[in-house]
């Protein structure tokens, strides 16, 4: 993992903003003023924003908002936890760096390189800087009937020639052998050669974290990844996400819906209400009453404002 943050250090030759490199696509346009921040290893979002087309009530054409200017950092190295109420946009927000949403504006960083808007980079740079983010999701997305050894080996599917990748009895031994230390990092080693189906659903969890370490992500965004854990279970994930961020360097963010899960965990609480940022500092820095008021009915309170386009909701 280390390999390729440092490849990306802030500065670095080549980068935006480093020596040799151009000031960066958003201030060559003389528009915006990104922090250096933006260019540091990990994963810096600006004024996101996503909106659904939907119905209203009576039937006219409306642009609810999902994600409402939202901003978020997570540097390498960190674990950050993303808490609010249901439907406030935690998971809109997750998928929107991996292409999952309707994205209507808003930066998005990875590394260094800039994913969002796609216009400023290349494909090839998109398509690297995609494969250093993983998610994983409360539903573990694996395949049962596999080997867990062939799932995890999957996590390099981006990165493999796809003569090589087409056939999972074609995973070169080189790529099995680096699964097998994938899984050996989450402590499933020996349960390699069992099938997906047979384990728990801490265990699959694990075996998803195991695939996005195949995938050489150095970005993981875990949306409700303990959810349908029993409390040993999520508490052994959510430790695994601790190592992976402060012994690996990954950044790591993760909505949880436990606030005391998510203050033992994590380094930093991120709390939205809105489709945007409303709270933001270490667990120690937070209080009780700033975390439950994210889901008081005053704050979920749907707020609704005429657009052009017709009706827009925030979320
Ligand atoms: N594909 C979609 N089409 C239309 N609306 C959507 C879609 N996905 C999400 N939304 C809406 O966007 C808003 C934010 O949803 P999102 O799933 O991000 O919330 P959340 O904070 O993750 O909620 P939860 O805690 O319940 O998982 C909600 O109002 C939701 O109904």
């Amino acid at each position: 993992m280390a390999s390729h943050h440092g490849a990306l250090a802030p500065g670095s030759p080549g980068l935006p903003g480093g020596p040799g490199g151009s000031a960066g696509p958003g201030a060559a346009e003389g528009v915006l003023h990104l922090p250096d921040g933006v260019r540091s290893p990990g994963l810096h979002v600006r004024g996101l924003r996503v909106q659904f087309s939907t119905r209203s009530e009576a039937g006219d054409a409306v642009l609810r908002s999902a994600v409402d200017g939202m901003d978020l950092d997570v540097a390498a190295g960190e674990l950050v936890a993303i808490l609010g109420a249901n439907g406030c946009g935690k998971s809109t927000t997750l998928k929107s760096v991996i292409g999952l949403a309707p994205v209507t504006s808003g930066e998005v960083w990875v590394d260094g390189e800039q994913v969002l808007p796609h216009h400023r980079t290349s494909a090839a740079e998109q398509h690297e800087a995609r494969r250093r983010v993983a998610m994983i999701f409360q539903q573990v997305n694996l395949v049962r009937r596999r080997t867990v050894l062939d799932n995890v080996c999957a996590g390099a599917l981006g990165r493999l020639p796809l003569r090589r990748s087409l056939v999972a009895s074609l995973f070169p031994h080189d790529l099995r052998a680096e699964a097998m230390l994938c899984l050996d990092r989450v402590g499933l080693a020996d349960r390699a050669l069992d099938r997906v189906g047979q384990l728990s659903g801490g265990q699959q969890q694990r075996v998803a974290v195991a695939r996005a370490l195949c995938q050489r992500a150095s970005v993981l965004l875990a949306d409700e990844p303990t959810s349908a854990l029993d409390p040993a279970a999520s508490t052994q994930v959510m430790e695994l996400l601790a190592t992976l961020a402060h012994d690996e360097g990954l950044a790591v963010v993760a909505v949880l819906h436990d606030p005391e899960l998510a203050r033992e965990h994590a380094d930093r609480l991120v709390g939205m209400v809105a489709g945007r940022e409303r709270l933001n500092g270490a667990p120690d820095a937070v209080t009780r009453d700033a975390v439950e008021h994210l889901y008081s009915a005053e704050t979920a309170t749907v707020t609704v404002t005429r657009t052009t386009v017709g009706t827009r909701i925030s979320a």
